[in-house]
This record gives C-alpha cells, sequence and structure tokens, in this order.
C-alpha cells in the first residue's frame, strides 16, 4: 500500500472523533470534569465584566448595599478563577498520560501486526511512523484540552459579544471583523508547519543517523581509528543547518503576519476606547459601561487570539494525528492468504520453484528463476560468493517478502496460503545479523521461544549445545547477569548491575543457543553459525552441528566449504540461479563452480589441508 503524505487532514472531523473516543475510553470521568471546568472558565471573565459594571454603577449612583453585594461576587469569582487552572492542569495532565498509553498500545499493536520487512525499508513509511510516534499525549492536547479551551474561548466570546452588543453593536462588528485575517493566516502557518517538517524529514533522519554513529559505542572504534568524528560533526550539522533554515523561514512568515495582525487588534481596540470615552463625555454612556466596554474588548481580543491559535494548533494535531490512524489503518504488508489453509508439520518437504525477487522495482533481481527442495530430514547447504543472494532465500523461506514470481511451497501448500507468524512458529532460524539484546545471559537465549523464557532447564541445555553454559554460568550472576555494551566506568565493566561485556564470538554461540531452543522446529535455518569464532570453535560447534542436524530439515549457510562438506545436498548459488546441486563428493567429480571454490579454499590450508579434507 502507497504511503501517501497529507498536506491537510484527511478527514478532519472523523480524525477529531477519533481522539475523543479515546479520550473517553481513557478516563471518562476526566472528560466530563474537564468539560465542567471548561464552562466555568468561560463564563468567569463575562460574569466578572457584569459585577465590576455593577459596582461602579453602585458606587458611583451611592447604592452602597448593590455595590457590596457586586464587591462580594466578584471576590467569590476571584477565588475560583484562582483554583480553577490549577485543577483543569490536572486533569489535563492525568488525561495525556492515560491518551499516550492507549495510543502507544494501539500504534506499537499495529506496527506489530506488519508481517514483512518491506514497510521498514521505506523511508516515507518511516517518516510517518515518525510522525505517528510523536503524535501522543501532549501532541494531542490541542485536540483534547485544547478544544476544550476553544469551548471556553467561545463561551467567553459569545457572552462578552452580548455585553459589548448591549453597548455598541457597530464595535463588536469591528472587533469581530479584524479577528477573520488572524484566523485564516494561523490555519495556513499551521499547514506550512507540517509541511516544512514533512518535506524536511529525509535531513532531519540524516540528522539522528550521524548523531547516533557519533554517540553510538558500536561505531566508536572505527570512528576513532579513521578519524571520522569531525566528518560525521560536519554532515550532522549540515543537516541540522538545512532543518533550521526551513524553521527561519517560517518564523519569519509568522513574525510578518503576527505583527501585522497585532497591530490591527491595536488599532481597532484604541478606536474603541476614543469612542467609549467620547460616548462618556456626552453622557451616553455610564462611567461602569465605560469599565465594562475596555475590560470587554480586551477580553474579546484575548479570546479570539485563543481561539484562533487554539484552533490552528488544532489543525497541526490533526495532521498529526492522522499519520498515527493512517499507520493503524495500513494493515497487513503481506497480503492475506488467498486460500487460507491449515499449517501441519512437515511431511514431505520445502519446495522452492522457479523464484525470482528483487527489494524494490527499481532494483536489480536477486533471484532469478531459483528452484530447489529441501527435504523433510535432510541436511541441506547453501553456498554461493557475497550478494549471491543466499540471505536473501532464507527472509524468502521465512516469508519476510513474497516472491515476485514464482512460489515456495511447504508441503505442497503455497506458503503465501498459510499464517506467516504460524510457518516462523515451526522454524528456528539464526541469522546472519543476529540482535545482541541489552537483556540478561537467560534472557538473550529465552526470547528465542518466548512462552519457554522462565524454563532455566531448557535455557542451560540450548547454551549447552551452543558450548557456552560454562562461560555463562561462570558469570557473576550466572545466567541473570546483564549482558549488555552500556556500561559507563571501565570499572563497571564487571559490575553485574551495570552489565557484562561478551566477545564477538560468545555473542555467536549464545545466538546459537537462542536458535536451539527451536531445535525441535520442523525447519532449522543458519546462516553462516560460525562467523567469527576461533578455528577450534568453529571445528566444535561444527561437530556439535553435525550431530544436531542429523535426522532433522535444516538449511546451512556457510563459506567454509569444509564445514558444509557433510550435507546430503550442497546448493551452489551463482548470478541469481541454482548453479549446481549434489553430495560433496558429486560436485567434486563434477569439477564445476563448487570445486573450482573448494580448491581456491583448500589451497589456502596446504598441500596436507586440503588432503586431510578431501
Ligand atoms: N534489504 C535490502 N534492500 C535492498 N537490497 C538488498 C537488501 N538486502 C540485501 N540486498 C542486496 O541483495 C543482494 C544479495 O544479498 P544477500 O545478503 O542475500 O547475499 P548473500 O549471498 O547472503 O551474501 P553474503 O555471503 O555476503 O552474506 C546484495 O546485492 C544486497 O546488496
Amino acid at each position: 500500500m502507497p504511503v501517501t503524505e497529507p498536506a491537510s487532514p484527511q478527514r478532519p472531523l472523523h480524525e477529531l472523533a477519533g481522539v475523543w473516543r479515546t479520550a473517553w475510553q481513557a478516563g471518562p470521568w476526566l472528560t466530563v470534569a474537564q468539560m465542567v471546568t471548561t464552562v466555568a472558565s468561560g463564563l468567569l471573565p463575562a460574569t466578572t465584566v457584569w459585577l465590576t459594571k455593577l459596582v461602579v454603577d453602585g458606587l458611583a449612583a451611592g447604592r452602597v448595599e448593590a455595590a457590596v453585594g457586586a464587591g462580594v461576587g466578584l471576590a467569590g469569582a476571584g477565588l475560583v478563577a484562582a483554583v480553577l487552572p490549577q485543577l483543569a492542569g490536572y486533569l489535563q495532565g492525568e488525561q495525556q498520560r492515560r491518551m499516550d498509553r492507549l495510543m502507544q498500545d494501539q500504534l506499537y499493536t499495529a506496527v506489530n501486526s506488519f508481517q514483512g520487512l518491506s514497510r521498514f525499508e521505506n523511508p516515507r513509511f518511516l517518516d510517518r511512523l515518525r510522525m505517528a510516534t510523536e503524535a501522543t499525549g501532549p501532541a494531542l492536547s490541542p485536540l483534547t484540552s485544547g478544544l476544550l479551551g476553544i469551548g471556553r474561548d467561545v463561551i467567553t466570546l459569545l457572552s462578552l459579544l452580548g455585553t459589548l452588543y448591549f453597548l455598541s453593536p457597530v464595535m463588536t462588528a469591528v472587533v469581530v471583523g479584524a479577528a477573520v485575517p488572524a484566523l485564516l493566516a494561523e490555519i495556513s502557518l499551521a499547514r506550512q508547519r507540517v509541511g516544512m517538517y514533512l518535506g524536511l524529514s529525509a535531513a532531519m533522519r540524516r540528522q539522528a543517523f550521524y548523531s547516533q554513529l557519533i554517540t553510538d559505542v558500536g561505531a566508536a572504534q572505527e570512528v576513532r581509528l579513521f578519524g571520522l568524528g569531525d566528518f560525521f560533526k560536519g554532515r550532522l550539522l549540515r543537516g541540522l543547518r538545512e532543518v533550521q533554515d526551513g524553521e527561519r523561514r517560517l518564523d519569519r512568515k509568522v513574525l510578518r503576519s503576527q505583527s501585522l495582525l497585532a497591530l490591527l487588534s491595536a488599532v481597532v481596540s484604541g478606536l474603541g476606547l476614543v469612542w467609549a470615552v467620547h460616548s462618556a463625555t456626552t453622557g451616553r454612556l455610564t462611567l461602569g459601561d465605560v469599565t465594562a466596554f475596555v475590560v470587554a474588548v480586551a477580553g474579546i481580543q484575548g479570546s479570539l487570539m485563543g481561539l484562533v491559535n487554539g484552533i490552528a494548533s488544532g489543525h497541526e494535531a490533526l495532521l498529526m494525528v492522522g499519520h498515527h490512524s493512517a499507520v493503524r489503518r495500513l494493515g497487513d504488508d503481506l497480503p492475506p492468504a488467498r486460500r487460507p489453509a491449515q499449517l501441519l508439520p512437515l511431511r514431505h518437504g520445502i519446495e522452492v520453484r522457479d523464484v525470482w525477487f528483487r527489494y524494490h522495482d527499481d532494483h536489480p533481481w536477486i533471484l532469478r528463476g531459483v528452484s530447489l527442495t529441501i527435504s523433510q530430514g535432510q541436511a541441506v547447504a547453501l553456498v554461493g560468493l557475497n550478494g549471491a543472494g543466499k540471505s536473501t532465500l532464507v527472509k524468502l523461506l521465512c516469508r519476510f517478502y513474497d516472491p515476485n514470481h514464482g512460489v515456495i511451497r511447504w508441503d505442497g501448500v503455497d506458503i503465501r496460503d498459510l499464517d506467516p507468524a504460524q510457518l516462523r512458529r515451526r522454524m528456528g532460524v539464526l541469522f546472519q545479523d543476529f540482535v545482541s539484546y541489552d537483556l540478561s545471559a537467560a534472557e538473550n537465549i529465552g526470547v528465542g521461544d518466548v512462552d519457554a523464557i522462565a524454563d532455566r532447564r531448557r535455557i542451560e541445555e540450548a547454551a549447552g549445545a551452543a558450548g557456552i553454559h560454562t562461560n555463562l554460568a561462570a558469570l557473576p550472576r550466572g545466567y541473570d547477569t546483564l549482558l549488555s555494551r552500556l556500561f559507563y566506568l571501565e570499572e563497571e565493566k564487571d559490575d553485574p548491575d551495570t552489565g557484562v561485556v561478551l566477545s564477538g564470538g560468545q555473542w555467536q554461540r549464545l545466538a546459537l543457543s537462542r536458535t536451539f531452543m527451536r531445535d525441535t522446529r520442523d525447519l532449522l535455518i543458519l546462516d553462516e553459525p560460525s562467523a567469527g569464532l576461533d578455528a577450534k570453535a568453529e571445528h566444535e560447534i561444527h561437530q556439535r552441528l553435525r550431530t544436531h542436524r542429523a535426522g532433522r530439515t535444516s538449511l546451512l549457510i556457510s563459506h567454509r566449504l569444509g564445514t558444509v562438506r557433510d550435507a546430503d545436498v550442497i546448493v551452489v548459488l551463482d548470478g541469481g540461479l541454482v548453479a549446481e546441486q549434489g553430495s560433496h563428493d558429486e560436485l567434486i567429480a563434477l569439477d564445476g563452480r563448487y570445486a573450482q571454490l573448494f580448491r581456491t579454499q583448500a589451497s589456502g590450508y596446504g598441500a596436507t589441508a586440503v588432503e586431510e579434507i578431501r
């Protein structure tokens, strides 16, 4: 589904209704209480104006009792006015927190429902996702408490306009008329602001990327060795300047239009004041009327400005919330099963038939008609040069993407007709670019089968199978030790509270243990399982894997051809096609790509090793 960028809210009323549904869900009583405080604070200014007029007129006419009564009322209104904002602030904060939780829950539920990977590689989607993550909690306040604020300003405005109309209908029309340009200008600025941030998304992404590179512990070594700090800093600042140039252009527009509008409103109130004083000298207005007029005009202009700003920021928030609901509406990125089929344990095998694949329509083909079969119980090895498409084929087998042409079948059923989550539950996969989680050792292994994350016996068995049990048991807190690269001081390095640091090879074994948590699954895929291991460890791991894979359906990818020679079938991928396949002996006898690669590698180990390997 294409990810488009709206320049204005697509369905403003629908979005607004959605926000209020969320507010109500988050706290019905909080919503009601906020409405009550809004109405009360909306009526306060007009009440104050009338009471002030009564005090002044009472005093001027010598009606002391009426003046004192109105004065007491005025004091009471002052007390309410002092307490209401605090109460409203608390209610608003609490509702924002609850809405934040709900909306984050909704957003991440939607993101977790995407079964494929392509959206995470789409910059437009990533921009939208960033906007959506920002459209929670405080960012929505213009649509919740802000909208109530608009309601309050409307009440204030109408009551003050009633007062002003009573004093001068003409002045009422002039004050209202002066607010129209302000409203239009603010809405246009809000639209431009959101458009500007969308336009600058790429620059902001680059800036975040360089900032991450400069501060990330993983990149710190190379950044220092190659002296890249200033180089990346320069690029970061260039991105920042680009973003700031856009902001400055908009700020200048804001400065121009808001200064003009402020001037217009000052002129209107000045003229009004002259008219009121003149009317008082001719006896058309009483002293109380003049006081009421001055307060009412100031109040009207204040509420009109509040209203204008409220509508403008509401408009901006609607655009943001539009991204949130757009992400939620996207649905799964893989087309739903055409003929949903029940996934049964593998009985015959997995068949890849004439599969063509490229990551994007503009990209070159990676696979150009690959066909191979992984029969049940068979150990298959996949070899090929860098970039041949081995890991890509693994991603297709896991159905992170669908082939452009061709089909992958699980016991004869097209995997597009299966539920991807169910399919993946039947697999154990060690990815080449596995994740090192900043979690405890036990959790790092347990996430391989999250239902068994507390099953210490299984976790230790998996670690044992990957040959890392002894190392993990010897950590300061054993399996509960935090494995993190986020320690702060050298002396904290081995402090279990700040985390201990594992070597690359140890992480590799840990990732292998994670895969072994799923070793009873129907298909085991191991993409370079011994990368980063020393020669002895590599030999030992492959010995273990050999026993482990025996009788199980597995696919092993390795550049070390010595480690794949025991496979039942070795498949050689070259130029996006299966160039050769067969057992080690068959391929050596064929004397093709595999034999050539094998000889090249073996020659690196010397004649004795060649003989040994043969
Ligand atoms: N997410 C992606 N988007 C676009 N192109 C990609 C992506 N992942 C891989 N490629 C491209 O696909 C090609 C095959 O990559 P792949 O990782 O499948 O190769 P490989 O055979 O596993 O290589 P290696 O032996 O180096 O691990 C490469 O040219 C790579 O640039």
